[in-house]
C-alpha cells in the first residue's frame, strides 16, 4: 500500500459504455483500490465517435481517436482524471498535455478464429472454398487473403455480443476476433482456433490496457504506475513506437509479435497491400529497456523493403472512398 495526498481525493475514471470497456475499466478500478484503500474511484461513462458511427466501415472514417477523443476531452475539461482504453485503440500519439500513465498486463495479444456452429471442428486450413470470415480490421484482411485467396471477407461492425449474433444468425461463416476480448467477456469457450503469429500477426497494442491521463497530474501517475505490468509495457513500447514510426493508425494493414526472452526483446512486424498481395515482414532484437529503439529500427528497415509504397497506396485508396 502507498500513502497519497490527505485528505485522499476522489479520482473520476472515464470509459465507454460498451461491455467490454466497462468490464476493463472495472478491472482497473478493482486493482487501484486494493492498493488504495483510502481513495475513492468514480466511473463516468462517456460515448465516442466509434460507438455512435455504426454503419460505416471503420477503414473509410480514417480518422485516428475514434474511440478515444471524447475521453481525451474530458480529461482536458477537467471532467474526469483518467481514461481506460484498450490499448490497441489509442493512437500512438497523444494530445498536448495528455500521457500514457500505465500499461496494464496483457492477455493473449493474438486473433481468434470463432466458427459458425455448422462449421465445428474445422480450423482455418479446413474451412471450404467460398466460406464468408467476417472482420473489419485492414491487419487480418490483408494477412488472411493472402494465406487463404479462397475465403470471401466481408466487414462486419457493432460491439462484440452484436458480431457474435451475426455470425449465429447465418450472415458468416466465421469471424476473426481478439482473443483478449472474447477472453474479458467470458466468451473463450467460442474460440475454436487461436491463430498463429505465422498466420496473423496481431495489432499494436492487442490484449493490453491503456491508463491515459493529465500529464501533470504526478500524484495520480504515481497511482497508476501500482498497476502497471514492466513486460507488457515494453512489449507494448516497441510495438507503438514502430506503428508510430511508420504514421498508421490502428486501422492499417501492420502487424506485429513481441517476445521477451531475458534482458531481451524480439519484435517481429509486418506492412501488408489490402489485397494481401504485397507484403513485407521483418524481425529486430535488441535490450527490452530500449524498447522504442528497436520498434523504430523495425520501421526503418521494413521502409527500406518497401513499406512507405504499400502504405501511401493505401491512404490514396481510403481517401478516394473506394
Ligand atoms: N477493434 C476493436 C477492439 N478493440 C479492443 C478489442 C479487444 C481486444 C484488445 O483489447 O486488444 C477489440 C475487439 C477485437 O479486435 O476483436
Amino acid at each position: 500500500m502507498t500513502s497519497v495526498s490527505s485528505p485522499p481525493r476522489t479520482i473520476r475514471i472515464g470509459s465507454r459504455k460498451s461491455q467490454l470497456a466497462l468490464v476493463q475499466t472495472y478491472w482497473v478500478r478493482e486493482q487501484l483500490e486494493k492498493n488504495f484503500p483510502d481513495v475513492t474511484f468514480e466511473v463516468h461513462t462517456m460515448s465516442t465517435q466509434g460507438d455512435k458511427i455504426l454503419d460505416v466501415a471503420l477503414a473509410k472514417i480514417g480518422d485516428k481517436g475514434l474511440f478515444t477523443k471524447e475521453l481525451e476531452l474530458g480529461m482536458i475539461n477537467q471532467e474526469i482524471d483518467f481514461a481506460v482504453h484498450s490499448l490497441k485503440d489509442l493512437p500512438t500519439n497523444l494530445p498536448e498535455g495528455l500521457a500514457l500513465a500505465a500499461i496494464t498486463e496483457r492477455e493473449n495479444p493474438a486473433d481468434a478464429l470463432v466458427l459458425h456452429e455448422k462449421h465445428k471442428g474445422q480450423t482455418i486450413d479446413t474451412l471450404p472454398e467460398g466460406a464468408v470470415i467476417g472482420t473489419s480490421s485492414l491487419r487480418r484482411l490483408a494477412q488472411l487473403r493472402s494465406q487463404f485467396p479462397h475465403f470471401q471477407f466481408k466487414d462486419v461492425r457493432g460491439n462484440l455480443i452484436t458480431r457474435m449474433e451475426k455470425l449465429d444468425k447465418g450472415e458468416y461463416d466465421a469471424l476473426i476476433l481478439a482473443v483478449a476480448g472474447l477472453e474479458r467477456l467470458e466468451m473463450s469457450d467460442r474460440i475454436h482456433q487461436i491463430l498463429p503469429a505465422e498466420i496473423s500477426l496481431h495489432a499494436v497494442g492487442q490484449g493490453a490496457l491503456g491508463i491515459e491521463c493529465r500529464a501533470d497530474d504526478t500524484e495520480l501517475i504515481t497511482i497508476l504506475k501500482a498497476i502497471e505490468h514492466p513486460q507488457t509495457r515494453d512489449r507494448c513500447l516497441a510495438e507503438r513506437a514502430f506503428l508510430r514510426s511508420l504514421e498508421g493508425g490502428c486501422q492499417v494493414p501492420i502487424g506485429v509479435n513481441t517476445e521477451v526472452v531475458g534482458e531481451n526483446l524480439t519484435l517481429t512486424g509486418i506492412v501488408a497491400s489490402v489485397d494481401g498481395q504485397k507484403l513485407v515482414k521483418d524481425t529486430v532484437t535488441g535490450l527490452a529497456k530500449d524498447a522504442e529503439k528497436i520498434g523504430t529500427q523495425l520501421a526503418n528497415t521494413l521502409r527500406q523493403q518497401g513499406a512507405t509504397e504499400i502504405l501511401e497506396a493505401i491512404f490514396t485508396e481510403i481517401q478516394r472512398g473506394s
